[in-house]
């Protein structure tokens, strides 16, 4: 169970007036599995918002339903104020940009007639072709190998290529689905840099998918958590990860350690515990972590416990995942 369930902020007001989305009860049930389950959200113009949840969480299926790809069995979305449906759907749709993680490109092509040939098919022609494709070469630094084959290129500029397409038609709101993975730190300091110049130069929103929670803390303004297909967690960083305290102490005990240890720690925070093989391990959400470790010594002390199954942890986004999903955002990592 979490520590910090039902402390997080949830979503606030939805429907502002410069939302450039809005998704309202999203459910998704293939057979007898609901896989996206009453979700709710907002972005807000030229946000930045962090999409996240653990593998199998249902981001893909809420994505395909945000962006109109999947038809959601409940729940209504919005584009720009436009429903994402009906007779809207389409112009809904063309406000906004999906780049998939899967790179389509024609590796045989140059990226100059990879971006001609992709602006085309968005309906681009003649003199404002031109000045859109050079506008999405020059966004994501690529103006200088735009005469040079895709084939030639590392996985990073493939990557940054893919992302230049999908701003072709200068949508209002673009979702970029792990874009930095396996990229090299240029170009991931490159995408970067392109998420916020779209956001400074043209108030386009971003939906920013990731596993890489340093890089999320970093970028995203705001952050949502599904788990399990529902919405867990909502808001900025600092607000997210605001229950967690001060930090977080894991104590890992033998089997019959006093129940005295654990009343004494519940004056330093929030106590959880977790079964181990070997017995239990307390997780205290400290308010002050400098008071709370001593409390641990001098507990070891007076009850000959042992300190080598200790661990600190700061608080972050990565420690606010495992003690709301119980899981570490991707398994295995
Ligand atoms: N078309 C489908 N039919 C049946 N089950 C599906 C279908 N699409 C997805 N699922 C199941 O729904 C669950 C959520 O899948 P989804 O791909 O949306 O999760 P995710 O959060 O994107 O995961 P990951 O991070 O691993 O990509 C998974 O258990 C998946 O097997």
């Amino acid at each position: 169970m979490s520590a910090v369930q039902g402390l997080i902020p949830q979503p606030s007001g939805l429907d502002r007036e410069d939302d450039v989305l809005t998704a309202e009860g999203l459910t998704k049930t293939f057979g007898t599995r609901t896989v996206v389950d009453g979700l709710s959200l907002r972005v807000g113009a030229g946000e930045i918002l962090g999409f996240l949840g653990p593998n199998g969480a249902g981001k893909s299926t809420a994505i395909a339903m945000l962006t109109g790809i999947l038809p959601p069995d409940r729940g209504a979305v919005t584009i720009d104020g436009l429903p994402l449906g009906g007779r809207t759907a389409r112009t809904a749709k063309s406000r906004i940009g999906v780049v998939p993680q899967e790179i389509a490109l024609y590796p045989s092509l140059t990226a100059r007639q990879n971006l001609r040939f992709f602006a085309g098919v968005q309906g681009l022609r003649g003199a404002a072709r031109a000045e859109r494709v050079d506008w999405a070469l020059e966004v994501t630094g690529l103006t200088d190998r735009a005469a040079d084959t895709v084939s030639s290129y590392s996985g990073g500029m493939q990557r940054r290529l893919n992302i230049a397409a999908g701003l072709l038609h200068r949508p209002k709101l673009v979702f970029l689905d792990e874009p930095t993975v396996g990229v090299d730190a240029q170009s991931r300091g490159l995408i970067f840099e392109t998420v916020l110049r779209l956001r400074r130069e043209l108030g386009m929103s971003v939906v920013y998918t990731s596993h890489y929670m340093p890089e999320v803390e970093q970028l995203c303004d705001r952050i949502v958590i599904i788990d399990r297909g529902r919405l867990l967690a909502e808001g900025t960083r600092d607000e997210l990860v605001a229950p967690l305290g001060d930090g977080l102490l894991r104590w890992e005990l033998p089997a019959g350690a006093p129940e005295a240890v654990r009343r004494e720690l519940a004056a330093h925070g929030r106590v959880e515990s977790e079964d181990t093989p070997g017995g239990t391990a307390l997780v205290i959400t400290a308010h002050d972590l400098a008071r709370a470790l001593r409390a641990v010594t001098d507990l070891a002390v007076r009850h000959r416990l042992p300190l080598t199954g200790l661990r600190l942890d700061r608080p972050d986004l990565e420690s606010l995942f495992l003690h709301l999903t119980g899981r570490a955002i991707r398994d295995g990592s």
